[in-house]
């Protein structure tokens, strides 16, 4: 834990001016982080308010009402504020539900920069803390056609209580035992970049000529639902969520070959030939990323499925035949990456 706020503030009266030349509504914090101070809240009179946040830049002696990403507080009777890390401001709702009392607002983070390049403003975002010993949502990436949803698939039927699966939003057509928001929110290219524009999608993507992308609500829905969360998202997306706020297992499925990944995907017989030939051009270089971007905690061969799908279960501590610590582990980009049946890479170039 970081530093306690410069300046605390709870408990304001309606209307007292607080040093900033602010006209303060009551129940602010004012929390220094560099050269701003950010102030959260601002109840009404009933006591109760949305949490409202602005910005005062000291070196520039001007207010700013940033763009607000991610789910906020509903309402909130007075709060106190930690600051963490200097980037995230912790946020205790006071007369809240035990599950429901914890915030936290990212001020500085990487996610947080890389959205103030995109909206080109002051960005700050909302997230849920949550509590007790729910796990770390797992993100399973991988060349398309590996086999990330029959391994996803085994791992929700046998644990349906355990696991939520992160649904999507893609602007490719459903196939035809797909169902939109099971398997995917099925939309339109403009609805879907007017909700990106807006802040709702935690990451999101151009995948093989169309847009896929994870909104806030698919997570938010399944960590409400007491499970852990399930990502199935490509290599881009992947590395998104690493720079967000999410704190995630990372998962790279690799195939035994571009030969058998090509049988793979002609076998399921989902994609038109061009389609087919678009996703293994793709593959390389997403196999390449998963190999040494150092995105990826572990990754794993699904070479057999029975095989890979109990090396998966020992992964996220669900047992299996021998322990996860005995496996051997390499060192990609300074970081202790498990390979689980690793072959000599065999790539076919396409000319
Ligand atoms: N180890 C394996 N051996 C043989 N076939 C497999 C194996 N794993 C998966 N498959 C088969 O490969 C095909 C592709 O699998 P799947 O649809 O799960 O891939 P995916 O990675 O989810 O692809 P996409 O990213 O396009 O959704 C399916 O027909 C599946 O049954
Ligand atoms: N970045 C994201 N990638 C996603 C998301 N949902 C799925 N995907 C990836 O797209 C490809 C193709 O999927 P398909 O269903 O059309 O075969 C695959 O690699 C998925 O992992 C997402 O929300 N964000």
């Amino acid at each position: 834990m970081g530093e306690a706020p410069a300046f605390f503030v709870d408990n304001l009266q309606n209307g007292f001016s607080n040093g900033f030349g602010l006209k303060s509504k009551g129940f602010e914090t004012f929390t220094d982080v560099g050269d701003k101070t950010f102030v959260i809240g601002g109840a009404n009179s009933d006591s109760t308010s949305s949490v409202g946040i602005q910005i005062y830049d000291k070196s520039t002696g001007k207010w700013v009402i940033p763009t607000v990403l991610g789910t906020k507080p509903k309402t909130c009777k007075g709060h106190s504020a930690i600051l963490l890390n200097e980037d995230r401001i912790m946020i205790s709702i006071r007369g809240s539900t035990p599950d429901d009392c914890i915030w936290f607002l990212e001020v500085d983070t990487e996610y947080v920069k890389e959205q103030k390049k995109d909206f080109g403003t002051e960005v700050v975002a909302w997230s849920k803390g949550v509590t007790g010993e729910a796990e770390k949502p797992v993100v399973i990436s991988g060349p398309s056609g590996v086999g990330k949803g029959t391994l996803i698939n085994m791992l929700m039927k046998e644990f349906p209580s355990m696991f939520g699966f992160s649904v999507s939003h893609t602007t490719r057509a459903p196939r035809g035992m797909e169902k939109n928001g099971v398997h995917y929110h099925f939309t339109e290219r403009n609805v879907m970049e007017n909700d990106i524009k807006h802040g709702k999608f935690l990451e999101f993507a151009s995948v093989h000529g169309n847009l896929y992308g994870t909104s806030i609500e698919a997570v938010e829905a399944v960590a409400d639902s007491g499970k852990r969360c399930i990502l199935d998202i490509d290599v881009q997306g992947a590395r998104s969520v690493r720079a967000s706020y999410l704190d995630a297992v990372f998962i790279f499925i690799c195939p035994p070959s571009m030969r058998e990944l090509e049988e793979r995907l002609r076998a399921r017989g989902t994609e038109t030939e061009d389609q087919i030939l678009k996703r293994l051009r793709n593959a390389e270089a997403e196999i390449e990323q998963g190999e040494s971007s150092g995105i990826f905690d572990y990754i794993l061969y699904n070479h057999n499925l029975e095989e890979c799908y109990e090396n998966l279960m020992e992964l996220l501590g669900l047992g299996g035949s021998a322990p996860i610590k005995q496996k051997p582990l390499s060192k990609i980009n300074n970081k202790m990456v498990l390979i689980v049946r690793r072959k000599k890479w065999e790539t076919r170039r396409r000319t």
